[in-house]
């Protein structure tokens, strides 16, 4: 792209230009037939934003606050996952944009980057995700075309309630729960391409992965 880019399309060509096929997909790709990704896409266009005329401009404020913290403009940061597939410094620098344009973000519960990491990076209010059914089998580098879902992983909300302290030690001010994926979606360019992921940082020393198992080792 020559010039810089200016909207999300843009970004998102850019994007296509320079990642591995693989995490692009990845970042722009949704379930079976996309129906629901296209739906929310199709939502946002059907947003309308009425603009109020003969006021006053001179001094805009659209700041407001989420649990009583205050942010520029009602916008912030959804919970996505692995970061560093697109760029090494990941989640960290996700956290100081957050943080340069004074809004939260919501860090991923599987994130590339380490709660500890993201919470030094720079001073800002967080928030941390927090899926409700653990559904981690599908997420650990596993070939997702496998469908195992290992019962002693899914079970194990003890690991769930470790690393949501590690959060609130880290000063994570609260915890977002994510109710509506009690496993993973079937992502149809993931199975193609046979997706593997780098380590979930945030599960270093409590489970270990490899292509094909799963296993606790707390
Ligand atoms: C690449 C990608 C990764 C995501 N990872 C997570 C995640 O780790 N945890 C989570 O709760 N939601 C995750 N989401 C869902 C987003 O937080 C958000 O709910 C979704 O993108 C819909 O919001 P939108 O309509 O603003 O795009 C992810 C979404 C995308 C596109």
């Amino acid at each position: 792209m020559a010039s810089e880019p200016v909207n999300v399309h843009e970004f998102r060509e850019l994007a296509r230009q320079v990642l591995p096929k693989m995490y692009y997909d990845f970042y722009t790709g949704g379930a079976e037939d996309q129906h629901t990704l296209k739906q929310n896409v199709d939502a946002f266009r059907r947003i309308m934003l009425r603009p109020r005329v003969l006021v006053d401009v001179s001094r805009v404020d659209m700041s407001t606050t989420v649990l009583g913290y205050k942010i520029s403009a009602p916008i912030m940061i959804a919970p996505t996952a692995r970061h560093q597939l697109a760029h090494p410094e990941g989640e960290v620098a996700t956290a100081r944009a957050a943080a340069a344009c004074n809004t939260i973000m919501v860090l991923s519960n599987i994130s590339t980057c380490t709660v500890e990491d993201v919470a030094s990076s720079c001073n800002a209010v967080r928030f941390f995700q927090l899926y409700f059914f653990q559904f981690l089998s599908c997420l650990l580098g596993l070939k997702l075309s496998n469908g195992t879902f290992p019962e002693q992983v899914y079970k194990r909300r003890d690991i769930s309630a470790q690393i949501a302290q590690r959060a609130e030690k880290s000063g994570y001010k609260a915890i977002i729960l994510t109710v509506d994926a009690p496993r993973l979606g079937r992502r149809e360019a993931d199975i193609k391409n046979r997706m593997v992921a780098p380590q979930l940082k945030n599960f270093e020393g409590i489970l270990s992965t490899d292509v094909n198992s799963v296993s606790v080792i707390v």
